[in-house]
C-alpha cells in the first residue's frame, strides 16, 4: 500500500489538497491545488445495456470533463452504476484504505463560502455536511446556498449533506444595522439593550434585543453576558424599554449573539424559560427545510424529548416520505438533565458548546462534551462537537495550540463529527480551517492505530426485536473480526442505514463501505464515523452484490485483487470474509 501524496498524470503531477499522512502537524501546509479537469468526476458505464446485476460487462468509462462534452452526459445520474466523488476516490487510490478519514466535518456556510466556488473548494477540502444557521440570513439566500450544494454532489459524485439549524426563542441580540459586521465594546464603556427596533441607523452604542419582556425581567444589578460571556456587562440602570448596561469584560459583538443574564451566580430563568423551542418562525423555516429537501434538522435549545417527538411527527406527515434526520442541540441545563430521553428520541445529538458554555459554568463543559459523547455511542447516534473549535482562526490563518489539542480531544474521544461555525461562515480562513481539522483528525486517527488502541468498550444492547438483536451482535462480531484479522475495510449493504451505523458504532479499525441504493441515505450517512457511502443499486442475492461492488471498485483502482474484505447486509444475517478475487 502506498502511501504517497502525488498524483501523477500524463501533463502534470501535483500534490493533492488530501494528503493524510504526509503533513506533520507542526508545519500545516494550506496550499490547495484544484484537481486537474481530467480527473474530476469520472463514471463507469456500461458497454451494452447490461442487466442491473450483470458486472462483466461494466467496462471503465473515461473521463467526462471532454472540453466541449455534454453536460447531461456528465452528471451521475441515478442510472450510473456507482455513486462516489472524486475526492474519496483518489484518496483510495493514492493512499490506500487505512489513511481515510474516519472523523467527519462540518461547515457552517455564511458570507465567506456561500459561492459556489467557494462551496466547491470546502467539498473538495473534506466537508461531509453543510450546515445552515436560521439565526442569519433569508430565506432566499439559504435557498441559492442550498441549490449550489446540491448542484455540486450532482456534478462532482459528493454526498454533501445539508443540516438547517433552527433559530429557537431564546433571547439574543439583533442585527446590528447599516453595514455593521461586529461592533467592539470596551471596558468602562456604557451601552444601552432596547427591546425598541431602529429602522434605519443603529443610534451608537445601542443594540437591539430580540425578547420582548427583557427589561422587565432584567433587574439592576444582574450580570449580561453575550456569547457566553465574550462580552460581559453589568445592568446599571432601567428607564422604560431601554437597560443600561456597564462594560465589564470588553469584546466583540457580533450580529445576533445569544443574551443570557445572571442572579447570584445563577443563570436567570424568568418568563424566557416559557418561550417554545420551536417557534412560530422556526416552523416556517422547518417547512422551508422541508420543501428544499434538507437531510437534518438541528434543533436549539431543546429541554425535552417531547419537542423531538413532536417535530418527527410532524416531519413524518409532510415530508411526503423523505427522512429528515433530527438533531438535538445540547445547549441548556434542560437538556443536560434529559439527556438520555432526548437522545432517544432524536437522530443525532450536538454538542453546542457555545452556548451550553452560558448555561453551565466553562470548567464543566468538558465533562459535559464526554458524557454526551458516550451517551450518543451507546444509543447509537451520531454526535457532532461543536462551537469554537478554531476561533482564533476567524482572523489568523494557524490555529493556536490549544485549539489543536481541543480538536484532538474531540477526534480522540471518537465523536462522529467536527464542526466549524464563525471560523468557515464569516472567517478569513475558511479553507485552512478545514484543512487543520482535517489534518488533525487523520493524525489523532493515525496514532490510534499505531497503538493499537482499537476501541474496547463493550457496547450495551440497544434493539429489544430479536431481528434488531442478531444486526447488533453481527455488526459487533464484523467489527471484531475486522480490528483481529486486520482486515483493509468492511463493506456494508444497506437500504435505510441502519446496518451501517451499528457497524460505524464499533468503531473498527478500517474504513467501512456503506453501500446504499438512494442517494438521500447516502447523504445521511456522510454525518456518521468511518463510514464512506456510496449509492450503487443492488439486489437480494450477496454474490452478485459483490461481485458487482468488486468490479466496479477495481476497474476504478479503488481496490485491488488480494484485498481482505468483510461484508454485512441487512438483507441477508451473515458475516462474509473474503479476498477480493
Ligand atoms: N448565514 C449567515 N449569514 C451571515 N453571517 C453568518 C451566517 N451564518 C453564520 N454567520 C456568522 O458566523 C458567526 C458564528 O456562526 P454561528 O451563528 O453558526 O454560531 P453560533 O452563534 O454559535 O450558532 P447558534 O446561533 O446556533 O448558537 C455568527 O455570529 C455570524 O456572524
Ligand atoms: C452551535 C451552537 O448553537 C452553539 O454552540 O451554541
Ligand atoms: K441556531
Ligand atoms: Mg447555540
Amino acid at each position: 500500500m502506498s502511501h504517497s501524496i502525488q498524483l501523477s498524470t500524463p501533463s502534470r503531477t501535483l500534490n493533492l489538497p488530501h494528503s493524510p499522512l504526509h503533513r506533520p502537524l507542526s508545519s500545516f501546509s494550506f496550499r490547495q491545488f484544484p484537481l486537474p479537469s481530467t480527473l474530476k468526476y469520472t463514471s463507469l458505464r456500461a458497454s451494452s445495456s447490461p442487466s442491473p446485476d450483470s458486472s462483466s460487462s461494466i467496462s471503465t468509462s473515461s473521463l467526462l470533463h471532454s472540453p466541449n462534452g455534454s453536460p447531461a452526459e456528465e452528471k451521475p445520474s441515478s442510472s450510473s452504476p456507482i455513486d462516489v466523488d472524486t475526492v474519496t476516490e483518489s484518496e483510495l487510490k493514492e493512499n490506500g484504505f487505512r489513511s481515510t478519514r474516519r472523523t467527519k466535518l462540518i461547515c457552517t456556510i455564511g458570507p465567506a463560502t456561500c459561492g459556489f466556488d467557494q462551496l466547491s473548494a470546502l467539498a473538495e477540502g473534506g466537508m461531509n455536511v453543510a450546515r445552515l444557521n436560521m439565526c442569519h440570513g433569508t430565506r432566499d439566500w439559504h435557498r441559492d446556498v442550498i441549490r449550489s450544494v446540491r448542484r455540486l454532489n450532482e456534478e462532482k459524485g459528493f454526498a454533501v449533506a445539508i443540516m438547517m439549524d433552527t433559530e429557537g426563542s431564546e433571547i439574543h441580540m439583533g442585527n446590528l444595522g447599516g453595514d455593521d459586521a461586529s461592533a467592539k465594546a470596551e471596558d468602562g464603556e456604557v451601552w444601552t439593550f432596547t427591546v425598541r427596533a431602529f429602522d434605519a441607523s443603529r443610534p451608537q452604542r445601542t443594540i437591539s434585543v430580540s425578547y420582548d419582556g427583557f427589561a422587565e425581567d432584567v433587574r439592576v444589578g444582574d450580570e449580561l453576558l453575550v456569547d457566553g460571556g465574550m462580552v460581559r456587562f453589568d445592568v446599571i440602570e432601567k428607564i422604560g424599554p431601554d437597560v443600561k448596561c456597564l462594560c465589564t469584560d470588553p469584546g466583540l459583538l457580533l450580529p445576533r449573539a445569544n443574551l443570557t443574564f445572571w442572579r447570584d451566580g445563577s443563570l436567570v430563568r424568568e418568563r424566557n424559560a416559557m418561550l417554545p423551542t420551536i417557534s412560530s418562525k422556526d416552523w416556517l423555516d422547518i417547512d422551508f427545510g422541508i420543501a428544499e429537501g434538507v437531510d437534518f434538522i438541528a434543533v436549539s435549545f431543546v429541554k425535552s424529548a417531547e419537542v423531538i417527538n413532536h417535530l418527527k411527527s410532524y416531519l413524518a406527515a409532510h415530508s411526503g416520505g423523505e427522512d429528515i434526520g433530527v438533531i438535538a442541540k445540547i445547549e441548556s441545563i434542560d437538556s443536560l438533565t434529559n439527556l438520555e430521553e432526548i437522545i432517544l428520541a432524536s437522530d443525532g445529538a450536538m454538542v453546542a458548546r457555545g452556548d451550553l458554555g452560558a448555561q453551565i459554568p466553562l470548567e464543566q463543559v468538558p465533562a459535559a462534551q464526554q458524557r454526551i459523547v458516550k451517551v450518543c455511542r451507546e444509543l447509537n447516534k451520531p454526535v457532532i462537537v461543536a462551537s469554537q473549535l478554531l476561533e482564533s482562526m476567524i482572523e489568523y490563518p494557524t490555529p493556536t495550540r490549544a485549539e489543536v489539542a481541543d480538536v484532538s480531544e474531540a477526534v480522540r474521544q471518537r465523536s462522529d463529527a467536527l464542526m466549524l461555525s464563525g471560523e468557515s461562515a464569516m472567517g478569513q480562513f475558511p479553507d485552512k480551517a478545514l484543512t487543520v481539522l482535517r489534518s488533525v483528525s487523520l493524525r489523532i486517527e493515525r496514532w490510534w492505530r499505531e497503538e493499537k488502541r482499537y476501541e474496547g468498550t463493550p457496547l450495551q444492547a440497544i434493539g429489544s426485536a430479536s431481528s434488531d438483536r442478531i444486526s447488533e451482535e453481527i455488526c459487533n462480531s464484523a467489527s471484531k473480526m475486522a480490528n483481529n484479522l486486520g482486515v483493509d475495510a468492511v463493506f456494508v449493504y444497506t437500504k435505510n442505514g441502519h446496518m451501517a451505523s451499528l457497524v460505524s458504532r464499533c468503531r473498527p479499525d478500517c474504513p467501512i463501505f456503506a453501500f446504499t441504493n438512494t442517494t438521500s441515505v447516502r447523504r445521511r450517512l456522510n454525518l456518521q464515523w468511518g463510514l464512506i457511502p456510496f449509492r450503487l443499486s443492488f439486489s437480494e442475492d450477496m454474490e452478485s452484490n459483490l461481485n458487482k461492488t468488486f468490479s466496479l471498485l477495481k476497474s476504478r483502482g479503488m481496490i485491488k485483487s488480494g484485498d481482505l474484505v468483510i461484508a454485512v447486509s441487512d438483507m441477508l444475517q451473515s458475516i462474509q470474509v473474503m479476498n477480493v478475487p
